[in-house]
């Protein structure tokens, strides 16, 4: 028996198989839209990266890419009935403190908060639906992104708004990325010796095509960058991140917007795409920055400039915030990936003790240090983990369901 997990992430469905203890990847891989609208990278990783199976195919949407890992897990000999699916889904709300198994209220119950996650909710609904018709023997179990700052204080949680914005329609701060920043903080802890101890003060940046600062003392978040939806925060590929609310109230009152024109220009037109006006893929960004006698107008390398500068920023006030900081950690697409954009953002942190090894940094290998050796701080790049702590996270809930059922 297996356990296929599921990240219904914005631009990419990646997907781990497990053993059915869920301590081992049997396979694992990704489709991954780059910031395309239909046609999708597929990979599916094997024995070795010689023999990664890498296809490119016409693919609208999440469920078909359920339908193509199936098979393709099917025809590469991984047979083993798969017993449980494990879905990582961004928006808990206020409802889904734990993780659950997913049936029909359940089901209801998310399709009804959708508007709070308009790039993520739509997406993991039909990939719900897609493994309930590709897999009809397998539990789902969905794991939340919230969970991990359900303890947020107040002060992070309450906006600064009239009160009965809170009170009576639930206006508050919830906080995403919450399953990667709940593995990396581990994972520091572990990599700097600082297992269990109250007093270490960490900020983890997850930078994929949402991004997120976390600011985490022993453990605990007290801040993070994503509030009420996905959409407030650092700048993000496709999303403009926090901006003047006085802004929208323009836009609505002289430019004839409406409230579904500014949800899709400020999740889907904004961010990185928005200002290079060339991708929201970073990869994609970065060559267009490089090469500026070709893509024209320097606008790639603003944005570039723009999304690094809020980072810093962020790390700035967190650091202020929790009295000092101990480490900071990069990780997600961009994070593990991009050795300039670290650098860039890296750039100026030496005032709070964060000291780039620029060597370390252009060879880093995850999980790695980049600091300096005389640095005060660490700076770490992390590959998260979703997959794996959703495996185990649904491995969990499942007994618990079934002792339940037992006693
Ligand atoms: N080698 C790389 N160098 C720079 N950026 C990268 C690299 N690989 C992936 N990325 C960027 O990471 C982002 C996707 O991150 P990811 O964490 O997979 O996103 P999500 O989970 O939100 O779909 C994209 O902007 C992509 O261009
Ligand atoms: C919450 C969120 O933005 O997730 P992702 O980065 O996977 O799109
Ligand atoms: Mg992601």
């Amino acid at each position: 028996m297996s356990i296929l997990v599921l990240n219904a992430g914005s631009s990419t469905l990646k997907f781990s198989l497990f053993n059915g203890d869920a301590d081992e990847v049997l396979c694992r891989g990704m489709v991954d839209w780059q910031g395309r609208k239909n046609v999708a990278t597929l990979k599916l990783e094997l024995a070795s990266p010689s023999e990664d199976l890498v296809e490119h195919a016409e693919l609208p949407n999440y469920g078909d890419a359920v339908s193509w890992i199936c098979r393709s897990l099917d025809e590469h000999g991984f047979r083993d009935p798969i017993r449980a699916v494990g879905h990582r889904v961004v928006h808990g709300g206020t409802e889904f403190g734990e993780p659950v198994v997913i049936d029909e209220s359940v089901n209801i119950r998310l399709q009804k908060i959708s508007k709070l996650a308009p790039l993520h909710h739509p997406p993991v609904l039909a990939t719900f639906q897609a493994t309930r018709r590709e897999l009809r023997d397998a539990k789902q179990v969905a794991v939340f992104d919230t969970t991990f700052f359900a303890n947020l204080p107040r002060k992070s949680i309450v906006y600064p708004v009239p009160y009965d914005w809170f009170e009576r329609y639930g206006v508050r701060r919830f906080g995403f990325h919450g399953i990667s920043h709940s593995y990396c903080a581990k994972r520091a802890e572990q990599l700097m010796d600082r297992v269990g101890d109250p007093k270490f003060r960490l900020i983890v940046c997850h930078l994929g095509s949402g991004a997120s600062a976390t600011a985490i003392v022993g453990g605990q978040p007290i801040n993070t960058t994503m509030g009420f939806t996905p959409l407030e925060g650092l700048m993000m590929g496709t999303r403009s991140g926090s901006i003047d609310p006085g802004i929208l109230i323009h836009l609505l009152q002289e430019h004839g917007y409406d409230a579904a024109g500014l949800q899709e220009k400020l999740n889907r037109h904004s961010g990185l795409l928005g200002v290079s006006g060339v991708s929201s893929d970073f990869r994609t960004i970065e060559k267009a920055a490089a090469n500026p006698q070709i893509n024209g107008n320097g606008r790639a390398a603003l944005a570039i400039e723009m999304f690094a500068d809020r980072i810093r920023s962020t790390i700035g006030s967190f650091s202020v915030s929790m009295g000092g900081v101990d480490g900071i950690v990069f990780t997600a697409g961009i994070g593990e990936n991009s050795s300039t954009l670290r650098a860039q953002v890296c750039k100026g942190l030496e005032c709070l003790g964060l000291e780039l090894d620029s060597t370390q940094n252009d060879n880093a290998v995850p999980d790695c240090d980049i600091a300096t050796r005389d640095s005060q701080a660490r700076i770490l790049v992390i590959r998260t983990q979703e997959e794996q702590m959703v495996a185990q996270e649904t491995l969990r809930v499942l007994d618990q369901s079934r002792s339940t059922i037992r006693t």
